[in-house]
């Protein structure tokens, strides 16, 4: 369970002081698929980070499974974010110098023997869909919807317990999109738990609870069926 209390983030524009977090409190359940949306600008990316222990929010809690992660202390944050929380970047940040089958394996680098990493980051990669021909490319060499899917396999390499994922499918055509919807249902169904914005009404669809960001506020809203299209709301 991921319990976010009183989330509160203010921007800094010279003079001006924008509220984008406005007081968010909000429970997720183990094993839950929670899909966000809003208009561009509204704040969601800087909700995934203050969720994800990548940006501290001016106020409030994020506790994951009873762990405060503001409370830890920088090494000891980073080191529960690597073991627990998968994250998938909007602009995938892959290291630009190190190869696909690198950018894969490097979050456990340090942690784990070599070849059964290499092994499993290379089963990941087929799994989401990339060839073991461009295994050996820098990410310079890559089309945006290589470089999501292996952002997509790096986030699951330490097999998280949380996926958070900013518009994972956005670089994709509906065949990959639709391996990759299929590989996070794979993953909550094994109790594990995902936190995705998303601009597209079908992928959206495939989460259990859909929330909608605006002026700072999430309220929750009706899924498809339910008459309301993401169309109109963003
Ligand atoms: N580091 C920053 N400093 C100041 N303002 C920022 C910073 N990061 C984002 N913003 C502003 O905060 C607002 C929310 O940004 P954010 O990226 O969270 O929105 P978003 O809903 O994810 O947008 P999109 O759907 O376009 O990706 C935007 O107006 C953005 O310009």
């Amino acid at each position: 369970m991921i319990e976010i209390r009183d989330l509160s983030k203010t921007y800094n524009h010279f003079s001006d002081k924008v509220k984008i977090l406005n007081n968010i409190s909000l429970s997720i359940d183990k094993g839950q698929w929670c899909t966000i949306i809003g208009p561009s600008g509204t704040g969601k990316s800087t909700f995934l980070n203050c969720v994800a222990g990548l940006l501290q929010p001016d106020d409030g809690e994020i506790i994951y499974e009873g762990v405060n992660i503001y409370s830890l202390k920088d090494k000891v944050k980073s080191e529960y974010r690597r073991f627990n929380i998968g994250f998938i970047f909007q602009d995938f940040k892959l290291l630009p110098h190190y190869s696909v089958l690198d950018n894969v394996a490097l979050p456990l680098i340090y942690d784990e023997p070599k070849k059964p990493l290499y092994t499993k980051a290379k089963s990941l990669l087929e799994m989401v869909g990339i060839k073991e021909q461009i295994f050996n490319r820098l990410p310079e060499a890559l089309s945006g919807g290589e470089k999501q899917r292996i952002a997509i396999a790096r986030a699951l390499i330490a097999n998280p317990k949380v996926l958070i994922c900013d518009e994972p499918t956005g670089n994709l055509d509906i065949n990959n999109r639709n391996i990759i919807l299929d590989l996070l249902s794979e993953f909550k169904n094994s109790g594990k738990t995902i936190i995705m914005v998303t601009h597209d009404e079908e992928v959206a669809n495939r989460g259990d609870i859909i929330y909608k960001l605006s002026n700072g506020i999430l309220e929750e809203r009706m899924k498809k069926n339910d008459a309301f299209s993401l169309e109109s709301n963003n």
